[in-house]
């Protein structure tokens, strides 16, 4: 099934517009697993089972795994999440972007080692860097577009010689010229309503993933009201407020409760259907 359909399915069967990130820091993993980055599996597996019901999809972010040569541990991941939550898409975060030939190596890695529904992209080095990704049916390319730390600023917001701004530019392209077969979606960060806002507006109905509630400070419900449209999905992902919200053995349940919590934030959030 493609990303943009299982994205549909597991929002509205679940109720949700959290996205659960999975960012493994063994440094803060509970009790006993403390530090111990051979347990990466075990601690994401846990979160897993304890919020798969809750979310409408899952975001590893591939330093995590990488940082301490666990990549074997995320092949593990991405196939237990297929095996035990298959409605629920699967979204990659390794942020890519290089020449074509490198991009397929990238994509590749993404769609065939990991088996991702969906992979964040810089777009940074332009369309031939997005390309070869295209070439996988039905996966999802999620690029970089107002993102949601403070130093996005300093290119994201220069104005072009045509009066856009460099994001709006970004997210121009994705919504016209670039996105061929409906496969594009966008980064903004929950950190700046306005500008998620400008980017709905340019880009109505594309999917947007937005980080930033829970840890950074963003607000859910004004990121529903700036972002929230009927035929225009969004994927808003908390991933240390989720995954860090208790030390103990109740670790997982802990994490439930934050990710309910923020699930029901953002639901009541929506505007009430006439
Ligand atoms: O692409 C992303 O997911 C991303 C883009 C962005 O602008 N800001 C951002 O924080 N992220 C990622 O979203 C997650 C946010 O984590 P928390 O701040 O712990 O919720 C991390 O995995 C970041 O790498």
């Amino acid at each position: 099934m493609n990303f943009a359909r299982m994205l549909a399915q597991a929002t509205d069967r679940h109720d949700s517009l959290l996205c659960v990130g999975l960012d493994p820091e063994p440094s803060r993993f509970p009790g006993a697993w403390k530090g111990d980055a051979g347990k990466i599996f075990e601690f994401c597996a846990r979160i897993v089972d304890a919020t798969k019901d809750v979310v409408c999809a899952f975001k590893p972010q591939i330093a995590y795994f990488a940082g301490h040569r666990a990549e074997d541990q995320l092949e593990e991941l991405m196939a237990y999440i297929r095996r035990t939550a298959p409605d629920v898409p699967v979204i990659l975060d390794a942020k890519r972007g290089d020449i074509g030939s490198t991009a397929e190596q990238y994509a590749r890695e993404a769609f065939v080692r990991y088996q991702a529904d969906a992979v964040t992209l810089s777009p940074f080095m332009g369309f031939d860097s997005i390309e070869p990704y295209l070439k996988y049916d039905g996966k999802g390319l999620i690029l970089l577009c107002r993102t949601s730390n403070a130093g996005g600023s300093d290119l994201q917001a220069q104005t072009l010689a045509n009066g856009d701004k460099l994001y709006e530019h970004v997210a121009k392209l994705a919504a016209s010229t670039w996105n061929r077969d409906q496969r594009l979606g966008l980064v903004v960060g929950a950190t700046f309503p306005q500008e998620l806002a400008r980017v709905r507006e340019l880009a109505p109905t594309l999917p947007l993933l937005i980080p930033g509630v829970g840890a950074q400070g963003g607000d859910a419900a004004a990121t529903v009201a700036a972002a929230w449209r009927e035929d225009g999905p969004i994927i808003v992902n908390s991933s240390r407020a989720v995954l860090y919200a208790g030390s103990g053995e109740d670790f997982a349940s802990q994490a439930r409760a934050v990710a309910q919590a923020t699930r029901q934030a953002l639901q009541q959030a929506k505007p009430v259907r006439a």
